[in-house]
């Protein structure tokens, strides 16, 4: 089993923010698993104390059943259950392995920011609780001393543990820092993009449209440059939806969709204003420019029928309004201008291409 396929156990299917803490509840088991089985290995190989080597094997095991949880995606228990085993195994260690001269204890620091990164934001009271406990567990450790551990280490060996519990501290710390970052990021451009784009078409939605094409023709105002914009209807987009299902109405979409993006290369922007109107921005486009594009555009969706994913063969064409600016305009004049072109061009008839040309 590949570590990515361990670290997605569970988060498939799972909405984005949830999918994100159960990687990285994965992530921190694994990580976990890594550092108990060092240990283990040290009571095994270095320390010759072959009960204590088992017995923390088995923590080890146990840290990798949290998986299984995940597995069967009861995401709550796996997470109560990790920390469960990490404060049971630091009070073993530091109350009946050692003593609290080897620093485990030091370990329940981790427990406060971990619970705080993988649990999720209304798991108030897990949290809470998992912190309280661990801190008095920290201090019952701090304050009770072993007089009969299962291995007496010398004071060397217990500094080097201490020195090694620190370490793992430390690099959990940095660890867990940068996935909180990480999962930061992730949602700040998740929300990025559902604030931005329509999510079937990848266009950019509505509001943001209105926003980039109006920076865009500010530039063009400012610097009286040519600025052109088409605004694009689907012909009887209806009918395609009655005969073959909304569904296969959704993939034509994202088809048309793709057919003009891959025509924009010059830093043309593309929305959906509506179910079945695009909208294009043409900076530095002339009038014969953008209705070069608008034939150009026109040819491809008519000589290229669409196929769907079933096998369904869409004949069909498109309407276009072109809007040229000549004065000072804003964007929302130019597509309401290109709107009454749209509405010339569909009076003639399918697939038409009317334009207006604004008088400075
Ligand atoms: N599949 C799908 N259909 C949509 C979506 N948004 C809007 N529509 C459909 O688009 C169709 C638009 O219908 P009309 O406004 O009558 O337009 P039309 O059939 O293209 O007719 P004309 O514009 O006059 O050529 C309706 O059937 C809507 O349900 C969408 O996101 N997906």
């Amino acid at each position: 089993m590949s570590i990515s396929k361990i670290i997605n156990t569970g988060a498939e299917f799972q909405p984005f923010n949830v999918a994100n803490k159960i990687k990285t509840t994965n992530w921190v088991t694994l990580f976990t698993v890594f550092i108990s089985a060092i240990y283990t290995l040290l009571y095994l190989f270095i320390l010759n104390e072959v009960k204590v080597g088992l017995f923390n094997l088995a923590f080890t095991i146990s840290y990798a059943l949290g998986l299984l949880f995940m597995r069967f995606r009861a995401i709550t228990n796996a997470k109560l259950w990790f920390f469960s085993v990490l404060m049971l195994h630091v009070w073993v260690c530091t109350n009946i392995f050692v003593s609290k001269e080897s620093g485990f204890h030091l370990f329940y620091f981790l427990v406060p920011s971990g619970a705080f990164l993988l649990f999720e934001l209304d798991q108030q009271k897990e949290k809470i609780a998992l912190s309280i406990l661990a801190t008095l567990l920290f201090f019952y450790c701090e304050n009770t001393l072993n007089p009969d551990p299962l291995i007496i280490l010398s004071s060397d060996l217990n500094s080097t543990i201490y020195q090694s519990v620190v370490f793992f501290i430390m690099l959990e710390l940095v660890v867990i820092s940068a996935m909180f970052n990480q999962q930061i990021g992730q949602h700040e451009m998740q929300i990025n993009k559902t604030a931005t784009t329509d999510k079937l078409t990848n266009c950019l939605n509505r509001n943001y449209f209105f926003e980039e094409g109006q920076k865009q023709l500010e530039i063009a105002n400012t610097n009286s440059r040519p600025f052109s914009l088409i605004l694009t209807n689907l012909d009887n987009f209806k009918r395609v939806n009655d005969e073959h299902g909304y569904l296969v109405g959704d993939e034509y979409l994202v088809y048309f969709a793709n057919v003009i993006n891959h025509m924009c290369k010059n830093g043309e922007k593309v929305g959906r204003i509506s179910g079945e109107e695009f909208v294009i921005t043409l900076p530095e486009y002339t009038k014969a420019e953008a209705e070069k594009f608008a034939n150009k555009l026109n040819l491809q969706i008519e000589n290229s029928p669409f196929i769907s994913s079933g096998n369904k063969t869409i004949f069909n064409t498109i309407s276009m309004g072109i809007a040229v600016r000549n004065s000072s305009n804003t964007i929302g004049e130019l597509v309401s201008i290109a709107d009454t072109a749209l509405f010339q061009a569909k009076s003639m008839g399918v697939g038409n291409i009317d334009i207006i040309e604004q008088m400075a």
